[in-house]
């Protein structure tokens, strides 16, 4: 490959793909266009009939028409952003007004001072008494204007911190309440992602309802910017003839552009040196890679690539999509655009020279600061009207990700109040298949025709190799997804046929990439029984002398102690400062503005507000069991399912907690599910091992029966014998 041809890389290039893209048969075709311009890729779509001109009128009647549907979920919006401060938003709607009117009202005054000025000048005789007075109407002006300022400014804190919040709440529950194939799906990630962090740096609600009352703001200033010219113009000869050309620079500017946001355009930064270049920042920035930059020596590679990738990227510019077609635009546009903006003055310049005494020079540079303002609100409005359409959408969506159906249809019978008493839960599976809904690998289904038993009360233990659909069989348990084909059945009913929350909440699961939540240690551990968990924070909440509260407060706590000595979190509880309290990651950002100066007092302050209790891998694993234990302690869970949950802990350790889970199907008759890479102590006594091999159960059975059929578990069993048995030809040489 040439490297010059990187570097030569054009600014801007255009691949149209032609095809129409049908992608559902009830969707209307679609282009889609692709050009590259900088480091970007810009994905626009068309629609494939969509000529390239269209009538402003008729492209005006469907926007009319969009808004119309979107209005009933506006005016709701509107009316419960209101709700949440009604006096101060009808302030802030005033001084909002105001503001956008200032400008008229400033020109106005200021003309009366000037008029009077001219007249002075012209007569060499001022109006001592009506000078003042105007001058103090425009000084007394300022002062309310400041006035009106500073209401916005802190009526504006109080509204968007409550508005902000009162829609991200919102958007937290319904995030919640969606099932795992809803929440993976990356349109409906997209909406939760817009409706809690927006794009802005205030909330996404906030920044709609400033979206629409500064447009609100912007006909007002028009109107009260027309009435002023209006004053101003009235009285001169070809005055009115003036006011067309304040629409001419807004109109022209308005067509002169192009504006992504006005498109359905996705963009993406696709050079692949800019893309290999921010890695490489990644890896600088990042403190978890610092250890392995420095043991591995990865500096002058990291280095050299950077320096490599930057040279291949040549002038490549990574300026922003809408920057970059910015400056597409050709010298002559730019200059005419230009020009265009002194066409009043031009208009103006000629009638003068025609009729030198019907003009003031007071009214000239009235006229001239007056129609650069009116110009400007005018484009703002036409342009602002997408903006104002998009708004309306975002409030829509913002609404509708409260009704985001989930995916997985819930059944209406209860568990376990609907099926027989018994203390451990029933599984089996019939035919079952499954594929992850959204997946890249060739061969999708992970789950093959799978069909096994388990009676309840049983240990039943899960083996096979890396991906070979372990902890896929574990998720289809308490219905995180369900089966692509066949059927799942709890105690002998389909799975599908009960309330999918009580069947969750009667197993206790314990994942392969469990939470470390950003909690306390005790909530760590309490979590595992959401309901009784909030009791531990209950001095925050309840009076103390609620003795009844107190005393349920005093249970939970014993059950989180007893859970965590089941766990082996005990230990590590006791060496935190703060115990159970100890909150764990809470590391907090701060700004610095200098690095040099800094007293020790100022160093040691920043450290303890950074500071961060973190745990090791074993201990979050530790603090993970003692959850599954406290959540197994409820009645309520029939199953107690664990993936690999020894993986980062001691022999010791491993061995008692083996004991331990198996006390809970031997002692109290709950289903235990346990899947391993290891062979030992819990195979022996399983009551079923599984063996999975490429999402297809291979064998199945007890320990003895499956060594004895010298299958898979046999092969993977004696490899694992054989690593701790010495070698013959070891044992010879000793
Ligand atoms: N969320 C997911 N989306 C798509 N594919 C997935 C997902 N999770 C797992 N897979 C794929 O499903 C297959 C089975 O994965 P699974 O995690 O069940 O295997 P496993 O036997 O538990 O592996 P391991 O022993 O490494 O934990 C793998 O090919 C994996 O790539």
């Amino acid at each position: 490959m040439n490297p010059q041809a990187d570097l030569q890389e054009p600014l801007l290039s255009t691949r149209d793909l032609g095809d129409d893209i049908r992608t559902k048969a009830t969707e209307p075709p679609v282009r889609l266009k692709f050009r590259t311009i900088g480091i970007w890729t810009i994905m626009t779509q068309v629609p494939a009939s969509h000529s390239q001109w269209t009538l402003p009128g008729r492209s005006i009647l469907e926007e009319y028409k969009k808004l119309r549907q979107t209005l009933p979920t506006v005016y709701r919006f509107l009316k419960e952003c209101y709700n949440t401060a009604p006096h101060m938003m009808v302030g802030h709607v005033i001084c909002g007004i105001w503001q956008s009117t200032q400008d008229s009202v400033a020109l106005y005054l200021s003309s009366r001072i000037l008029n009077i000025l001219q007249a002075g000048i012209t007569t060499g005789n001022i109006d001592g008494p009506a000078l003042i007075r105007a001058i103090a109407f425009r000084v007394l002006f300022t002062l309310g204007s400041s006035v009106m300022e500073k209401f916005r400014l802190s009526a504006i804190e109080t509204l968007s911190t409550r508005i902000g919040y009162l829609f991200k709440e919102r958007a937290i529950k319904a995030s919640l309440w969606l099932d795992l194939p809803t929440y993976e799906e990356p349109e409906v990630s997209e909406k939760l992602d817009a409706a809690l962090n927006g794009r802005g740096y205030r909330s996404p609600a906030w920044t709609m309802l400033d979206t629409i009352l500064g447009k609100v703001g912007q006909y007002a200033g028009i109107f009260s910017k027309l009435g002023t010219m209006h004053g101003i113009l009235r009285s001169q000869r070809g005055g009115m003839l003036f006011a067309p050309m304040f629409l001419v620079k807004a109109v022209i500017d308005l067509y002169d552009e192009e504006s992504l946001w006005e498109t359905t355009a996705y963009m993406w930064a696709s050079n692949p040196h800019y893309g290999r270049m921010s890695s490489l920042v990644g890896l600088v920035e990042k403190a978890r890679h610092r250890m392995e930059i420095i043991s591995d020596g990865l500096s002058n590679y990291i280095h050299g690539e950077w320096v490599k990738a930057r040279r291949l990227l040549g002038d490549t510019s990574d300026d922003t999509p809408d920057m970059l077609l910015d400056n597409q635009r050709s010298l002559p546009r730019v200059f005419i655009s230009s020009l265009i903006e002194d066409v009043p003055l031009l208009f103006y310049s000629i009638q003068v020279y025609f009729d030198p005494m019907s003009f003031s020079l007071s009214t000239l540079a009235l006229i001239q600061q007056g129609s650069q303002l009116l110009t400007s609100n005018i484009y703002w409005i036409f342009k602002g009207r997408d903006s104002m359409l998009q708004t309306f959408h975002q409030i829509n969506e913002l609404y509708a990700i409260e009704n985001i159906e989930n995916k997985l249809l819930d059944g209406n019978l209860n568990y376990p109040e609907d099926v027989p008493e018994s203390r451990g839960m029933g599984i089996t599976f019939e035919n079952v298949s499954f594929s992850y809904p959204r997946t890249t690998i060739t061969s999708p289904e992970v789950i093959k025709d799978v069909s096994f038993n388990i009676k309840p009360g049983q240990v039943v233990v899960i083996v096979g190799i890396n991906g070979s659909g372990k902890s896929t069989l574990l998720k289809l348990f308490n219905r995180l997804y369900d089966p692509t084909s066949g059927t799942i059945y709890v105690d002998g009913i389909p799975i599908t046929s009960f309330v999918a929350a009580d069947v969750r909440r009667s197993a206790a699961m314990l994942f392969q990439t469990y939470s470390h939540y950003p909690l306390s240690i005790g909530e760590n551990i309490a979590l595992g029984r959401p309901e009784i968990a909030g009791l531990l924070r209950l001095d925050e909440e309840i009076d103390n002398e609620d003795e009844k509260a107190l005393l349920k407060k005093t249970v939970v706590i014993e059950g989180v102690k007893e859970a965590a000595r089941m766990g082996g979190s005990l230990d590590l509880i006791h060496q935190q400062k703060s115990g159970f309290e100890s909150v764990l990651q809470s590391s907090t950002d701060g700004w610095c503005t200098t690095s040099e100066n800094l007293s020790q007092g100022f160093k040691d302050k920043m450290a303890e507000v950074k500071n961060a209790t973190d745990l090791s891998a074993g201990q979050w694993q530790r603090l993970a069991l003692s959850r599954l234990f406290f959540r197994a302690q409820s009645d309520l869970v029939k199953l107690v399912a664990a993936d690999e949950p020894s993986a980062s802990l001691d022999p010791m350790m491993e061995y008692e907690l083996f004991e331990r889970l198996r006390n809970l199907s031997t002692m109290q008759g709950k289903t235990m599910i346990y899947v391993t890479h290891r062979f030992g102590y819990l195979t022996k006594h399983a009551d079923l091992i599984l063996v999975m091999q490429e999402g297809e159960l291979v064998e199945q059975g007890k320990h003895a029966d499956l060594v004895g059929l010298d299958g898979e578990y046999a092969k993977l069993y004696r490899l694992q014998a054989e690593a701790f048995t010495p070698a013959a030809n070891e044992t010879k040489n000793e």
